[in-house]
């Protein structure tokens, strides 16, 4: 049996700017994925899920038959499972058989929300699973192989943000296929905002890139995510932490022109924004979920707990720790 954990993550800037080749900075987050893989004497894939949204329900597949232990609609637990069946193939990929695993998911990151729960299930699913067969991934070959479970689960639309940063850990740029850390990144006092729903991300992406077909304007608009990304990084080694928040409010007004937004995620930005914040954007693939705010005191925090549509609101340290095996 082995388990390992990889981070969820927040974007500074440039989320869905990203998937057309600009860059974007996601930052790890203190809020893990735990995978146990169990390598199995047959072939077939078993997953159980204990998760806020799923509310733990377990199913098992192979030669293309699938049986869910509890009523949930077949799309849903297609769905569910695909991140974890894609990782799983990755394994096999690597293994050159097609081995057999019992696969036990544990996450504390809101799924669909915006903070990377698909990225962080799967870099952790593919490093237990190698692990746990005697194969040892580096961190940039996990995060090469997420990449292209999201790129297929996301119908060809994926960057590699998500799931480098999870691999990683800490800040990263990432620009098209150049992924790096970004050394000495300042320390960034995060709030989250949680509306308690959900936003699909591949849907999401699908709107924007009608959008950028269809009007210049909005082509402009992605192009102008990127110029506020290649600011925020000096923004970022210098420290300014004003400038840091100021375009983090104009990224979000950018995402919300891209209709990514939504009711509940801009009333939440609104919350922060009036408690002071020094900034505050949804992020991730919109639509609802998340926004995150930079506030070193609790005003924004205490403000986002009265904010009607926000479930949850909640600090979240940088993590620089990124996939890590905890038991072998
Ligand atoms: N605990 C979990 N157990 C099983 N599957 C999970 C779990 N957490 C996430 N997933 C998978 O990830 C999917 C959600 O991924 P999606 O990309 O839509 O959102 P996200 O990664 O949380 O947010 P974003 O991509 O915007 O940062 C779920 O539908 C499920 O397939
Ligand atoms: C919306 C998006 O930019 C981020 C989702 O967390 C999609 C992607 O990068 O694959
Ligand atoms: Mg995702």
């Amino acid at each position: 049996m082995t388990v390992s954990s990889a981070p969820g993550k927040v974007y500074l800037f440039g989320e869905h700017a990203v998937v057309y080749g600009e860059p974007a900075v996601p930052c790890a987050i203190e809020r893990r994925a735990t995978v146990t893989a169990k390598a199995r004497d047959d072939d077939r894939l078993r997953v159980q899920t204990q998760d806020l949204t799923l509310d733990g329900f377990s199913v098992e597949y192979g030669d293309g038959v699938l049986n869910a232990d509890v009523d949930v609609p077949r799309p849903l637990v297609e769905a569910a499972v695909g991140y974890v069946d894609g990782a799983i193939d990755q394994v096999r990929d690597v293994a050159d058989e097609n081995v057999g695993f019992t696969i036990t998911i544990e996450s504390d990151i809101p799924l669909g929300a915006g903070l990377g729960s698909s990225a962080a299930v799967v870099v952790a699913a593919i490093d237990a699973a190698t692990r746990e067969i005697g194969i040892e991934l580096s961190p940039t070959e996990i995060a090469d192989r997420a990449y292209r479970v999201e790129y297929d689960v996301q119908d060809g639309q994926a960057s590699r943000a998500d799931t480098f940063c999870s691999a990683m850990g800490g800040a990263v740029r990432v620009e098209g296929d150049d992924c790096r850390p970004i050394e000495n990144a300042s320390r960034l006092p995060f709030v989250i905002g949680y509306d308690g729903g959900t936003g699909d991300t591949g849907a999401l992406v699908s709107g924007v890139r009608s959008l950028r077909e269809e009007y210049d304007f909005a082509a402009d608009t992605v192009r102008t995510v990127g110029d506020i990304v290649r600011v925020g990084e000096r923004a970022l080694a210098e420290g300014d932490i004003h400038k840091i928040g100021q375009l983090m409010d104009f990224n979000h007004g950018l995402l919300s022109a891209l209709g990514v937004s939504s009711r509940s995620l801009d009333a939440m930005v609104w919350a922060a924004r009036d408690a002071d914040a020094l900034g505050a954007k949804l992020t991730g693939a919109g639509g609802g979920g998340c926004i995150v705010a930079l506030d070193e005191s609790p005003s924004t925090a205490t403000a986002l707990s009265y904010t009607p549509g926000c479930e949850e609101a909640f600090r979240a340290e940088l993590d620089r720790d990124g996939v890590r095996v905890e038991a072998e």
